[in-house]
C-alpha cells in the first residue's frame, strides 16, 4: 500500500539515497530529501516534484534549521530514512578526536534529534496511513568492527543501537529498522585490487548495487510486522 505521507531520505543527492528516491516518486510516494551539493541530479528530482532541502548535519545548528524547517512547512510524515553518511577513515583524518566527533555528529546525534523532534509528525502521519517507519542505514561492520574505519564503525553501531531504543519507544505506530549493507556499490576512485579484495569478504562476491538497498527500504516500507530489526545486505560475508 502505498503511502500518502511523505517520506524524507537524508543525503539523497547520489547514489542509493538518489536510488531510493526516484524508486519511491515511481510508486507514487511523496519523497523530501536533503542535499549539501546541488548536483544536476537535484533538478532531475525538483522535476519529478521531490521536495529538496539544503540540510548539513555537520553542525547542530544545521540539524536544528533541518528540523524546524520541516516543522513549519508539514503536518504530518509518513517515513525518515536516515541515509546521509561519511565514511571516513583513521588514514584520512589528521585529528581523531574530530573524526570521532565528525561521525557520531552525522550517524548518531543527527538521527537521534531529529527522531525525537518528529515523533508528533510520525504518529499524525500513522493515524493517516497506518503507520509511520523510521530507517536508519548502517552497516555490516556494525558486527564485526572496522580496522581501517574504528570511528565509522563505532557510530554506525551507535546508530543501530537507536533502532532498538527508538523501536520501543515509538511502538505501535511507528516501526524502527535498520538496513546493514557491507558492499552495495563501489566509489568510482576505488582501485582495481581494493574492488577485487572487497568483492572477495563475501560468498558471493559481487557488487549488487544500489538497487539492493532500494528492495530493501522497499520491503520495510511494505512491511507490517517488521521493528527493531536489521535487514543485512552482505552476500554471506559473516561465513567467509
Ligand atoms: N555504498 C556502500 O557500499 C555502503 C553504504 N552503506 C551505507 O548506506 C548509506 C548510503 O550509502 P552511499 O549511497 O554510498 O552514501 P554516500 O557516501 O553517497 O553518502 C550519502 C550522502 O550523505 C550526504 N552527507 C554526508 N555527510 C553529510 C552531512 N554532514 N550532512 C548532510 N548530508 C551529508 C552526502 O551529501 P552531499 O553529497 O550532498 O554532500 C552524500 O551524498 C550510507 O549511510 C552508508 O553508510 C553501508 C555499507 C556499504
Ligand atoms: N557513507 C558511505 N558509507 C560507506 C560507503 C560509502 O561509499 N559511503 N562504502 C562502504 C564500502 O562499500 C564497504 O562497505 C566495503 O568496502 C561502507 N560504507
Amino acid at each position: 500500500m502505498t503511502r500518502k505521507m511523505p517520506i524524507i531520505i537524508t543525503g539523497a543527492g547520489q547514489r542509493l539515497g538518489l536510488a531510493s528516491a526516484k524508486a519511491l516518486v515511481a510508486k507514487g510516494y511523496q519523497v523530501i530529501i536533503t542535499y549539501r551539493k546541488k548536483r544536476e541530479d537535484i533538478h532531475v528530482l525538483e522535476s519529478l516534484g521531490v521536495v529538496c532541502i539544503p540540510a548539513d548535519f555537520s553542525t547542530l545548528s544545521g540539524v536544528d534549521a533541518f528540523i524546524e524547517q520541516i516543522q513549519n512547512q508539514y503536518t504530518a510524515l509518513g517515513g525518515i530514512i536516515h541515509n546521509a553518511s561519511e565514511w571516513d577513515s583513521e588514514e584520512s583524518s589528521t585529528d581523531t578526536a574530530l573524526l570521532m566527533e565528525k561521525m557520531w555528529q552525522v550517524h548518531v546525534l543527527a538521527p537521534y534529534r531529529i527522531n525525537l523532534a518528529f515523533e508528533t509528525l510520525l504518529r499524525a502521519g500513522a493515524t493517516q496511513d497506518g503507520q509511520a517507519d523510521i530507517i536508519h542505514m548502517t552497516d555490516y561492520v556494525v558486527e564485526k568492527g572496522s580496522d581501517k574505519h574504528i570511528a565509522y564503525a563505532s557510530s554506525k553501531a551507535g546508530l543501530a543501537n537507536l533502532t532498538l531504543s527508538f523501536a520501543k519507544r515509538f511502538a505501535p505506530h511507528i516501526s524502527v529498522n535498520s538496513i546493514a549493507p557491507s558492499l552495495l556499490m563501489f566509489n568510482h576512485d576505488d582501485e582495481p585490487e581494493y574492488r577485487t579484495k572487497a568483492l572477495n569478504k563475501s560468498l558471493l562476491r559481487k557488487e549488487p548495487g544500489e538497487q539492493e538497498g532500494v528492495l530493501a527500504v522497499q520491503y520495510i516500507l511494505n512491511s507490517r510486522y517488521m521493528t527493531g530489526r536489521t535487514l543485512s545486505l552482505d552476500g554471506g560475508r559473516h561465513l567467509v
